[in-house]
């Protein structure tokens, strides 16, 4: 049995007050449930988001980090920074990350590597563009995300994995239960060729415009295991309504 999972990764958004407004409300909406949650803030508010969270059992996570430990790096924050933060989750690979900062498979390795040996868990995020799926190429996309990034990759224990549908995210548009499910089976199915024991555990993400409206029809599915949120999270009452749903 899989404890679901719900993540807020709040990219690029937020203030101090904002945000001490928000995880103040969402704490105070979040019902005791089963599920899991972590709250993924832009990296300078870290320290802030660690003190709001200090009493309760949302977990903190960051939504990148460097592939290398330490050194004259301009810019880059370290999985050890990040732990040292309170830190127990980050984000690798994102779509955005991917299509902005050109990331490569190749790198995403070498983060997911230096995430786990800090401590961190890693969550790798997959997915197709439009033009992909109606190529008919998204498992075959999909497929090479997941051994690019994870084919070297020792501990198959610490790690969730986002399926993030490019054209579902930020766009209101979703995939459906089925087309989501019948990805996270595929996705399950790869999992099981690098490591059979642990794809049973390994929890498995939706992320592409989750909403409180159709959170409980995805979460019913039997390869999805919770979500990877993004506008949704930035709402207390909707993101609170999410996690109640898994
Ligand atoms: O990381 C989150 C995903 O990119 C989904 O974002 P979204 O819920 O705004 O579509």
């Amino acid at each position: 049995m899989r404890q679901p999972l719900v993540i807020a990764n709040w990219k690029m958004h937020g203030k101090s007050a904002f945000n001490e407004a928000l995880v103040t409300d969402f704490l105070a909406k979040l019902m005791a449930g089963r599920a899991e949650c972590v709250l993924c803030p832009p990296s300078v508010y870290l320290g802030q988001i660690a003190g709001l969270l200090d009493s309760s059992d949302v977990m903190l996570g960051a939504q990148d980090c460097s592939h290398i430990d330490e050194g004259a790096y301009t810019g880059e924050v370290s999985a050890e920074m990040l732990r040292d933060c309170g830190c127990t989750w980050v984000i690798v690979g994102h779509s955005e990350r991917r299509q902005y900062h050109q990331e490569s498979d190749a790198l995403l390795a070498a983060k997911l590597a230096m995430a786990q040996r800090a401590g961190l868990t890693p969550v790798l995020c997959v997915g197709e563009t439009q033009e992909q799926r109606e190529a008919g190429e998204a498992e075959q996309v999909v497929r090479a995300q997941l051994l690019g990034a994870l084919d070297d990759l020792s501990d198959y224990r610490h790690l969730a994995i986002a399926y993030e549908p490019v054209w579902a995210i930020g766009t209101g548009l979703t995939a459906s239960p089925e087309q989501a499910q019948a990805m996270h089976e595929f996705i399950r199915d790869v999992m099981r060729e690098l490591d059979a024991r642990s794809a049973e555990s390994l929890r498995l993400l939706y992320g592409g415009s989750v909403k409180p409206g159709n959170a409980s029809e995805l979460f019913a599915q039997a390869d999805i295991d919770g979500a990877l949120v993004g506008g949704a999270s930035l709402d207390a009452e909707a993101f609170a309504a999410i996690v109640s749903a898994a």
